[in-house]
C-alpha cells in the first residue's frame, strides 16, 4: 500500500546574519544551511496494517508524512502510495488518501460541519447517497449529531477532531495519514478517537499511518511501530521486540506462601538480577531479560521459599523509546 524506497529530504535554509541591516542582508546571502530532514528510509507498508511513526520532536516524521501525501517531493528516492507517485499523479493519490493534521483543521472555520462534508463530498465526487451513509455511519461512531449545525471555530478540540476524522473519510480512502490526532484531548475524548481508528482498521480494513507522542496511542493501537530519529529509520517492528532490544528492566514481584529466605546480597549479586524490594511476603526483582531468562529467574527464586504468585511489569513504553532514541 505505502512503499518508500531510500527517502531523503533536505532543506536549504539562508544562514540568518547578525547585526545591522541583518534582514536584508540575510534575504540578499548566498549562503545557506543544508538541513537533511529525513535520509535515506526506506520501508514498506502492507494492506490493513496499523503502523505507528515516532521519534523525538525535529525526528523528520512529518516530513516523511508530507512525501508520502504528496505535499513535498523527496530530495532523492522514491514513493508509490497505493501503486501511484502522491507527488506526480496527484489527483489519483488523493483520492485513496485520507489526512488529518491534528494541530489544523481541514474544515471551514466560519462554516456549521454539515456544510463542510457537503463541499467536501462535491470536491472528491462522492454522490449524494454515498455521502447520507457515510456521514449516518460516522455520526453514530464518532456522535457527530450534537454539533451538527455548530460552526467549526464553536467546536471543542474533541469534536473538531471527530469532525476532522469523519471528513478525512468522507470519500471512503483505502489510506489514512493521521498526524497528532490525540493531541491536547482529554482522556474520554482521546478513548472515542481511538476506538472509532480502531474500528476502521479491524472493520473496514483501512491502512493506518500514525504519527503521535502519546505512547497510549501506540500501545492500544499500533501492531508496528517505525522509529524515526534525526532523520534515519532507527526501528521498524512489533513492540515487544522494541522492549526486548533495549533491554530495560522488567520489574518481577514474587509473593511467597509462608516463610521465605532472601540469600545475602553477596550471593545475590552475582546473578543477572537486582532485589529492588521486599514489603511483607512480596520479593520485587528487577532483571534484564537479556541476560536471564524469566523462567531462570523463577526457578531461582523458588530456591528462597515456596511461590505463591509471579507477576511482571515491562517498562514503560515511553521509557523504552527515550532510552532507544539516547543509544
Ligand atoms: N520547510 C522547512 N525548512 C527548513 N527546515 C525544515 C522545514 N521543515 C522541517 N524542517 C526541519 O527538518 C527537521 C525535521 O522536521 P519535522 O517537522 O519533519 O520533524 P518532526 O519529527 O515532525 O517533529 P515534531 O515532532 O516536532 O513535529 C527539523 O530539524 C526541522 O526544523
Amino acid at each position: 500500500m505505502i512503499e518508500a524506497h531510500n527517502l531523503t529530504k533536505d532543506f536549504k535554509t539562508p544562514v540568518v546574519r547578525e547585526g545591522r541591516f541583518s534582514g536584508l542582508r540575510t534575504l540578499f546571502s548566498r549562503e545557506y544551511r543544508l538541513k537533511e530532514a529525513v535520509r535515506d528510509i526506506s520501508f514498506q507498508v502492507e494492506r490493513g496494517e496499523f503502523v505507528g511513526y515516532i521519534g523525538p520532536n525535529g525526528a523528520g516524521k512529518s516530513t516523511t508524512i508530507k512525501m508520502l501525501t504528496g505535499i513535498l517531493h523527496p530530495t532523492s528516492g522514491e514513493v508509490r502510495v497505493g501503486g501511484v507517485n502522491p507527488h506526480r499523479d496527484r489527483r489519483q493519490a488523493v483520492r485513496q488518501l485520507g489526512v488529518v493534521f491534528g494541530q489544523r483543521s481541514q474544515l471551514w472555520w466560519d462554516l456549521p460541519v454539515k456544510d463542510s462534508y457537503d463541499i467536501l463530498a462535491e470536491m472528491y465526487g462522492v454522490s449524494g447517497a454515498e455521502k447520507t451513509q457515510r456521514l449516518d455511519q460516522f455520526a453514530e461512531l464518532l456522535d457527530l449529531r450534537e454539533f451538527w449545525l455548530t460552526p467549526v471555530r464553536k467546536l471543542s478540540l474533541g469534536q473538531r477532531m471527530r469532525a476532522d476524522i469523519a471528513a478525512a473519510m468522507l470519500h471512503d480512502p483505502d489510506l489514512l495519514f493521521l498526524d497528532e490526532p490525540t493531541i491536547g484531548l482529554d482522556v474520554h475524548a482521546k478513548r472515542n478517537i481511538r476506538q472509532f481508528l480502531s474500528q476502521l482498521n479491524r472493520d473496514f480494513g483501512k491502512t493506518i499511518l500514525l504519527t503521535t507522542h502519546d505512547m497510549d496511542d501506540i500501545e492500544q493501537l499500533c501492531s508496528r511501530v517505525m522509529v524515526i530519529d534525526q532523520g534515519q529509520l532507527t526501528y521498524d517492528g512489533t513492540i515487544p521486540t522494541l522492549r526486548e532490544q533495549i533491554g530495560l528492566p522488567t520489574e518481577i514481584r514474587v509473593k511467597f506462601r509462608g516463610p521465605f529466605r532472601v540469600p545475602e546480597e553477596t550471593e545475590v549479586e552475582r546473578l543477572p538480577y537486582r532485589v529492588t524490594g521486599i514489603e511483607d511476603d512480596t520479593v520485587v526483582v528487577e532483571a534484564n531479560r537479556h541476560e536471564i531468562g524469566t523462567m531462570e529467574i523463577i526457578r531461582a527464586l523458588s530456591e528462597w521459599g515456596d511461590i505463591d504468585d509471579v507477576d511482571m511489569a515491562e517498562p514503560a513504553f515511553e521509557e523504552v523509546i527515550r532510552s532507544f532514541s539516547a543509544s
